[in-house]
């Protein structure tokens, strides 16, 4: 399904494709899972895919004191903020939590107008400064691209540069989007898939990822 020519060259894309996480993302996709089981396939993907993502994270020894001798500890340096999209991304934000208990996390809210696909934000609440911190933006679907986008141009305005999206299902349309805006973003997701349809949805993708978790509003 996936093809690697459909991954921008200039984006830095990471597709976690192990065993677990592509078993986890088909139960999400089967149209028989209910809102429970979805809910309970998406943290345990979400565990996976910010496990990948945190490689990265910066770190600093500690002298500490095991029972039996004195040693160097390892502890982030710099915890990235949490940042899930609601309402669909709400559902990966304990779970990030309790992966990266040291973070510290702030709300997107956006609602994406089904008409024109466009997002239409609803709430902000983020630090006021970003600089120098890593933001790591949950959100399960990255579409046409334009919620991701807006999410991180509020990101970008409070100085940040180092952001990370998590998504557990991407478009290629929606990459091409971030590519072309040229944010400082890397892109975690468990699957590139095909295509989006007439209506903005991901083909084959999963549906309403909020629907899917919440129930239809
Ligand atoms: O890439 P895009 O085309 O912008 O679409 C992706 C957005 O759509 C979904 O949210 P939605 O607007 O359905 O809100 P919800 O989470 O409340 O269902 C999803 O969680 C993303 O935020
Ligand atoms: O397929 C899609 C596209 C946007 N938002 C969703 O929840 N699902
Ligand atoms: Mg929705």
């Amino acid at each position: 399904m996936p093809a690697p020519h459909e991954i921008p060259e200039s984006l830095d894309v990471t597709v976690v494709d192990h065993p677990l996480a592509v078993a986890r993302l088909s139960t999400m996709r089967d149209a028989r899972t209910d809102n429970d089981a979805f809910r309970a396939a998406l943290r345990d993907l979400t565990l996976m895919l910010i496990y990948e993502a945190s490689r990265s994270l910066a770190t600093e020894r500690v002298p500490i004191h095991t029972p039996v001798a004195r040693t160097q500890a390892i502890r982030l340096s710099a915890p990235p903020l949490l940042v899930p999209v609601l309402r669909a991304g709400l559902g990966m934000a304990d779970q990030a939590h309790a992966l990266i208990p040291e973070a510290q996390m702030g709300f997107v809210g956006l609602a994406r107008d089904e008409t024109t696909l466009l997002p239409t934000p609803y709430m902000v609440s983020l630090p006021e400064s970003l600089a120098g911190r890593p933001v790591y933006v949950l959100d399960p679907m990255l579409a046409t691209g334009g919620s991701m986008v807006h999410t991180i141009e509020l990101l970008t305005a409070r100085g940040a540069t180092d952001v990370t999206a998590i998504c557990a299902l991407a478009a290629p349309e929606g990459l091409a989007t971030l590519a072309a805006a040229n944010l400082p973003v890397r892109v975690v997701t468990a699957s590139v898939d095909e295509r989006l349809n007439d209506s903005g949805y991901i083909v084959p993708g999963l549906g309403d990822a909020g629907d899917r978790q919440f129930g239809a509003v």
